[in-house]
């Protein structure tokens, strides 16, 4: 139910109208023609900060540039029918069957007896289409399991940012932008992708309403996008990834909308999204 606000009552002409409605979900008019809801856009910088009302109710998109979330993507891209976040190594192997492959990383370290690393670059050469890929990371796959209550959740990252906040944006949800972080710390590469997510929400619709930390992420974004790949590889991941020869997968990770793959969590599976 509508409740119009008095204080923006011009009706029927340019700027448009503002109104609340019972629920507290802002909407527009325009010449009294309902023109959308107004979405909310706030930014999270790392997922142990996420409360229940950054989930309930809204589409949560995780963030994790280097490398879960780009993984995740890369391995939809190229042929994988979905992906199974796991808590534990034990999950994987007892996951493990001529269905399933494995990949993934304990503190950057290869796991025994599993396929592939946490690494996008690998997976994007790979060819096991048909396939589902069981995957555990330090952070990433763990904090896909504090933002389960959520309407939609969507991966995102550099690679696919553009496609996964329209995507987000047609939902008609507020966006939580969840950066995973690194270890409990916040990691600049998220930050940097979601500040994109946000610049990328405000030219294509014209009623969001971003976070003060989402407006500065934004800033942040447009003032190192030149420098991308030399901002990543100077983040505390970046030199950590470096120092474990995953170096590629930086470069890798940093290309803006190389891909349009929008993965989407459905029943503890991660999946394609239709739309992508
Ligand atoms: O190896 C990765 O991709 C990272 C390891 S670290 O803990 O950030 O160094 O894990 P992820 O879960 O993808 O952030």
């Amino acid at each position: 139910m509508l409740i119009r606000n008095e204080a923006h009552s011009a009706i029927g002409c340019f700027p448009p109208t503002f109104v609340r409605s019972v629920e507290g979900r802002d909407f527009f008019f325009n010449n009294d023609k309902i023109g959308g809801a107004i979405v909310q856009i706030k930014t999270i910088q790392t997922v142990e900060e996420i409360r229940p009302e950054h989930t309930v109710g809204r589409t949560v998109i995780m963030i994790d540039v280097l490398r879960a979330s780009s993984t995740i993507v890369t391995a939809l891209h190229s042929g994988f029918v979905s992906v199974i976040p796991v808590a534990s190594i034990g999950q994987a192997y007892d996951l493990r069957s001529p269905a399933t492959i494995l990949a993934g990383e304990q503190y950057c370290e290869n796991i025994a007896d599993f396929d592939y690393n946490n690494s996008p670059t690998a997976l994007y050469k790979a060819k096991h289409s048909g396939k589902h890929l069981v995957l555990i990371t330090t952070n990433g796959t763990r904090a896909l399991q504090k933002i389960d209550k959520a309407e939609n959740i969507f991966i995102g990252c550099f690679l696919n940012s553009t496609a996964c906040i329209r995507k987000a944006l047609s939902l008609h949800h507020d966006i939580t932008l969840c950066c995973a972080g690194t270890r409990g710390e916040f990691a600049l590469e998220d930050g940097l992708a979601a500040g994109l997510m946000v610049h990328v929400a405000k030219n294509s619709f014209p009623f969001v309403h971003a976070c003060n930390l989402s407006e500065k992420l934004e800033a942040c974004y447009l003032h190192h996008f030149p420098q991308l790949v030399q901002c990543l590889l100077a983040s505390t991941t970046g030199k950590r990834l470096v120092e474990h020869q995953h170096t590629e997968d930086i470069f890798f990770c940093s290309q803006v909308d190389f891909l349009q793959a929008v993965p989407f969590i459905h029943e503890k599976r991660i999946l394609l999204s239709s739309f992508s």
